[in-house]
């Protein structure tokens, strides 16, 4: 708190806005912003950061800890010194508790998870609320979350701006609610509401409820034991699981997620950075090829009203596209992603074209990178999809390759989304790399350029299995287009004879080989961009693969996965991979993971090692 008691340290008047060390044993120094004396701390009392003021018979406790107004130790401390205050002081009638500025308290201060845990406790400040005599009323605006809700909900009353959202996004964290709310909502608001809220994590606006999402069982034990258990019991139980999932690697995962997001946000170029930057209008922009990619770009853009070129040099494949993209809009608005008048006007504002001359004066062109080995994600997701094809051929099947990464924790196994893509994407981009080496692939060609190749993907291509689009690929589908994949047993054969003519003797592998052969040659190739300095740090590429490939929260991201398998160990696989698979480059290893695995380097230490004279 910038403490409204009057400053009595020896610079009296002079002492600019203070924060108060109380020295025992000599006077109280305040550390103003231009005033830093020498003194000897033999310890230092909590920055408060609760403003006490009293108002008539009100006394305000109003939360002061920028931007969100989280609910650390000195604010805690604040909170139950006011509340203590407010209820001794005869002239106060009724409390208010509030925040200032953007929001009332946003939660719990996550960076104070992983250090020494200090009280008070929120749950112990929370009874102290409620037994007060005095009303004790929450003025909530903004987001009241987490922590800022279960203090609300120790208040014998709550009112809200109707713009202000309240919530439990603690499972986002992979927590639970750990400071009563998983007791204390379903009294309020009901069991149905309150699983609903606290298993999703949705911010819900002050004035109505979300419907339900996930329920996580550990949250669910813990709200149903408002209904089965008394309070106190029920309590107990809250805090147990609270402290199970804190120390959770999930939870740590979804931590490193949330501050991700936000250390990214903040870029540096060499012309500017996220301060300096200001955004340009966009109001008109082209879109160069007609593929799956590019007209789920123009669907973008048109959803947003913005009018697009479609560039194409070859008209039967334009007209395909512009087919595509009438198909997407109707579907979206069949299924109200996009008002029926968006999708009127869509047709309006959708320019074919195969003349490079009408892109001239657009304003943004959104680059459709074919094979780009430079960019992060075609990168780092070049060796996963190999990896894939060279388990297949050794002896896995695509729907085995799928199952065993989707429940490692893909939204959708790499073979689905080949056929997704096309099996043509994946064949296009290698002849692409054949021509330009000036070498001509056939169905029996094992190396290329030195490198192992395999020519699955390529009988898959000939044989007019192109995936979705022609309702058979690695999968067959329900029609042309379709979207349930089905098992072929016409694939098993294809694969058969594909290893059967090559001689190559099929084996059993085994879900753990998939997935590190999927993930450390990813991570591996991961290792090399930060070296390359094509990603600054880690998080770059973890929330890249978080939102472009909706790699599983609970994760973290590829390399904070690696950092939680451990670097030795995942150095050590991939050296047994090189060593076994000496034809594919993308298992030697990183210099930078070696260091690192070497010296055992903390994760917001590994950039301090990227550069080459510390490789
Ligand atoms: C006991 C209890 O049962 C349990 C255990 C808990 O309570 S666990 C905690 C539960 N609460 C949450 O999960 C809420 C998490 N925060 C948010 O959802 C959002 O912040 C926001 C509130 C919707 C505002 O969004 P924003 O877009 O306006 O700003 P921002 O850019 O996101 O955030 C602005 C700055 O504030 C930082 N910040 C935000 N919330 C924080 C928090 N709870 N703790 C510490 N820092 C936080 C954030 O890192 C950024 O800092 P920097 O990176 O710039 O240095």
């Amino acid at each position: 708190m910038r403490s409204k008691v009057v400053c009595n340290c020896r610079l009296g008047s002079k002492c600019r806005t203070g924060v108060f060390i109380s020295v025992p044993l000599r006077s109280t120094f305040c550390v103003g912003t231009s005033y830093i004396l020498a003194v000897k701390v033999s310890y230092i009392v909590a920055v408060i950061m609760v403003d006490y003021k009293v108002q008539g018979s009100f006394a305000i406790l109003e939360v002061n800890n920028p931007p969100v107004n989280a609910l650390s130790h000195a604010v805690r401390s604040g909170l139950n010194d006011g509340i203590e205050k407010a209820s001794r002081d005869r002239n106060v009638k009724a409390v208010i508790v509030c925040g200032k500025g953007a929001t009332f308290p946003a939660g719990a201060d996550i960076r104070e998870f992983s250090k020494p845990k200090k009280e008070p406790w929120l749950p112990e400040i929370g009874h102290k609320m409620e037994k007060c005599e005095k009303p004790v009323i929450a003025a909530i605006h903004g987001t009241c979350l987490g922590g800022g809700l279960e203090i609300a909900l120790f208040c014998h009353y709550r009112i809200a701006l109707k713009t202000a959202r309240v919530g439990f996004p603690e499972v986002q964290l992979g927590l639970l609610p750990g400071a009563a709310g998983t007791q204390r909502l379903p009294r309020v608001a009901g069991l149905q509401v309150a699983m609903d809220m606290i298993s999703s994590g949705r911010h819900v606006l002050a004035t109505e409820a979300k419907k339900y999402g996930i329920i996580d069982e550990l949250c669910l034990k813990a709200v149903k034991a408002s209904v089965d258990f008394p309070y106190e019991k029920g309590l107990e139980m809250e805090t147990e699981f609270f402290k199970q999932l804190l120390g959770s690697g999930q939870s740590k995962a979804q931590q490193y997620a949330f501050f991700a997001e936000r250390t990214i946000a903040r870029w540096e170029m060499p012309n500017g950075n996220y301060r300096t930057a200001v955004a340009k209008p966009v109001k008109s922009t082209a879109v160069i090829g007609a593929g799956t990619m590019g007209s789920g770009i123009v669907v973008c853009l048109l959803s947003a009203g913005i009018p697009v070129y479609l560039m194409e040099q070859n008209e039967k494949f334009l007209n395909n596209g512009l087919k595509m993209i009438k198909s997407i809009m109707e579907g979206s608005v069949k299924l109200g992603k996009v008002s029926p008048e968006v999708g009127r006007k869509a047709a309006t504002l959708l320019k074919p074209t195969m003349n490079y001359n009408d892109l001239k004066d657009v304003d943004l062109i959104p680059v459709l990178v074919k094979t780009c080995r430079g960019f992060l994600a075609n990168r780092m997701h070049g060796p996963f999809g190999t990896e894939g094809t060279f388990l297949v051929e050794e002896g896995a099947l695509p729907s085995q390759v799928d199952r065993v990464m989707e429940d490692f924790g893909l939204p959708i196994g790499p073979f689905k989304v080949r056929d997704l893509s096309g099996v043509d994407i994946a064949y296009k981009i290698k002849q692409e790399v054949a021509k330009l080496l000036g070498i001509k692939t056939t169905l029996q060609t094992r190396f290329m350029n030195g490198e192992r190749y395999c020519a699955l993907n390529d009988r898959l291509f000939h044989l007019g299995r192109l995936g979705r689009k022609t309702g058979k690929g690695y999968y067959k589908y329900e029609k042309a287009g379709g979207k349930i994949a089905t098992e072929d047993s016409d694939v098993t054969d294809i694969i058969e004879k594909h290893c059967k003519e090559l001689g190559i003797q099929r084996r059993q592998i085994s879900s753990q080989e998939i997935v590190e052969r999927m993930m450390y040659s990813c991570i591996n190739e991961g290792f090399k961009i930060l070296e390359d300095g094509i990603a600054v740090r880690p998080e770059d590429i973890d929330v890249c693969y978080l939102y472009g490939f909706s790699f599983p929260r609970y994760l973290g991201g590829p390399m904070f996965y690696a950092n939680q398998i451990g670097l030795q160990r995942v150095y050590e696989r991939i050296c047994y991979y090189h060593e076994n698979f000496p034809y594919s480059p993308h298992w030697v290893p990183s210099r930078l993971l070696r260091k690192l695995a070497a010296k055992s380097v903390p994760m917001n230490e590994w950039m301090a090692y990227a550069t080459g004279s510390k490789l």
